[in-house]
């Protein structure tokens, strides 16, 4: 990832209040990355970061808004992040109400996890994350090879990965 990184910012409904303060604390450093969020959380970050802006002040890019969370914006987020478009996830999601779309956030964390890619689910690891000096240098995370997975052997498929 770049100097500019992408950041994915998502919220459920209890936890948007900690976003947009984490938002509001570290706005001056956000202004400079790509802000990519779902639908509701990006509209409400976008409020927050008009209201908070100086003369003088540029927001280097136009904040991504995915479609809502619940109607498959989760489901775009991962799979930015799958692309190599997305560098950190901040997502800070529900730990005490069950969500229509608990799969779909389910698929969001795996996916985040698979692709390595730094991700913070509560404020103080959102502070970690953008406190460190990681966040303002170039930065490759490992990925693993799944090479071996991806020429297993499948029951009815040969070698050449012709159906037999
Ligand atoms: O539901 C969400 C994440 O699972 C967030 O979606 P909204 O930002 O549209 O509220």
């Amino acid at each position: 990832m770049d100097f500019v990184k992408t950041i994915g910012l998502v919220a459920h409904d209890n936890r948007k209040q900690d976003l947009i303060e984490w938002v509001r604390w570290n706005y001056k450093t956000l202004i400079q990355h790509r802000l990519v969020c779902t639908g509701t959380t990006g509209r409400l970050v976008q409020q927050t970061i008009e209201e908070l802006m100086e003369p003088g002040d540029r927001q280097a890019h136009p904040i991504v808004q995915l479609k809502s969370g619940p109607l498959g914006g989760d489901q775009q987020m991962g799979a930015m992040i799958a692309e190599g478009k997305i560098d950190i996830l901040i997502f800070l999601w529900d730990p005490m109400e069950p969500q229509p779309h608990d799969v779909d956030v389910k698929a969001l964390l795996r996916i985040a996890v698979l692709y390595n890619i730094p991700v913070a689910n509560n404020r103080s690891t959102a502070d970690f994350i953008i406190s460190s000096p990681l966040f303002y240098q170039q930065y490759e995370p490992v990925r693993k090879d799944y090479s071996v997975y991806l020429r297993r052997s499948i029951p009815g498929v040969d070698a050449r990965g012709g159906i037999s």
